[in-house]
């Protein structure tokens, strides 16, 4: 098996900043997450608060019209621009410079939706978290693989990964494979599953928190806005990646013994990141 370097708490410790007395919002970071669609607002309402909960200063969601009210009930904290499509994302448009953009969540893979991302990615001049449809939407362009900005972060599941990458046939080539993939595009590659790596080059980072509690829905979409919102606030993208990685599975290890694995909801993810975060300190 590849050499791979434990993501623990010493590890995290290394690059984790603590928040200065002075700060103020309009310098903890600015994210834009963009996604959801007609009965998946949920998985952009959980990426968002995720974001403001883990230090964002200032947090802005992109959604179609029909998730407005949705948004700005759900999360007063946020702020919520639309697209004209009441149903899907048709024409990303904002005017401000996000330190941070996180897309994919809820987003699906309408024509439109792919046109604009591929806008997107022509134009964009932000760090970039890719995650869920985002990522469907690139493995059905490869092509577009060369507009990625380097140190672009992906966040694919086993089965986005393989969209993605194609198939393996041992744990060795899926390795093999991905490696290659951020090499010749200078991305970082979340792989998502038990444990998670992050590949980053030829350097392979490996997950030590997190449980099967985790195996539920909208737990990635959490995890794309811990990323979004870590990588707004100026970490290093691997560095946010693996920072996000570790405080999102010590957040069911903190609560599992509260909440068993079965109850344990992707909403707890958010609700634990406090205690996630106080166990650094
Ligand atoms: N409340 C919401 O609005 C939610 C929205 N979601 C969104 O729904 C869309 C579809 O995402 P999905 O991931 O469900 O669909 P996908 O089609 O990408 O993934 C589902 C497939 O991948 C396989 N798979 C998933 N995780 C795997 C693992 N760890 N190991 C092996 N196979 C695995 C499943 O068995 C299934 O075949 C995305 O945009 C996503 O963000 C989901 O996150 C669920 C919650
Ligand atoms: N059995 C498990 N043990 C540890 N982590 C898990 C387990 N099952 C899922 N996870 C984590 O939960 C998240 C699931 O992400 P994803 O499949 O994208 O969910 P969703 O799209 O529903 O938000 C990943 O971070 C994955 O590592
Ligand atoms: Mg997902």
């Amino acid at each position: 098996m590849l050499k791979s370097i434990a993501i623990d708490r010493n590890e995290v410790l290394k690059h984790y900043k603590t928040i200065a007395v002075d700060t103020h919002k309009g310098i903890q970071g600015h994210a834009l997450l963009i996604g959801g669609s007609y009965g998946k607002m949920g998985a952009v309402c959980l990426s968002s608060k995720a974001a403001l909960k883990t230090g964002c200063g200032l947090v802005t969601a992109f959604v179609p019209k029909c998730g407005y009210e949705i948004l700005q009930i759900a999360i007063p904290e946020v702020m919520v621009l639309t697209d004209a499509k009441k149903r899907c994302i048709s024409n990303i448009n904002f005017d401000f410079q996000p330190n941070a953009i996180g897309i994919g969540p809820g987003m699906g893979q309408d024509e439109v939706t792919q046109k604009t991302f591929l806008k997107l990615l022509r134009t964009n001049k932000s760090p970039l978290v890719i995650d869920a449809d985002a990522l469907n939407i690139l493995s059905k362009n490869k092509a577009w693989f060369l507009l990625l900005p380097a140190r672009t972060i992906l966040t694919p599941h086993p089965k986005e990964l393989e969209r993605l990458i194609g198939e393996w046939n041992s744990e060795e080539e899926k390795f093999e494979k991905t490696i290659s993939f951020s090499l010749q595009y200078n991305v970082i590659v979340v792989m998502k599953g038990v444990p998670t790596h992050i590949v980053d080059g030829e350097t392979i980072y490996k997950n030590t928190t997190g449980n099967p509690a985790l195996a539920t829905a909208g737990s990635g979409d959490v995890l794309t806005g811990i990323i979004t919102s870590l990588l707004a606030q100026s970490y290093e993208a691997v560095q946010a990646a693996i920072l996000g990685v570790y405080l999102h599975g010590l957040t069911a290890d903190i609560a599992v013994p509260k909440t068993g694995f079965q109850s344990f909801i992707a909403s707890d993810i958010i609700s634990h990141i406090g205690e996630a975060f106080l166990s650094l300190e």
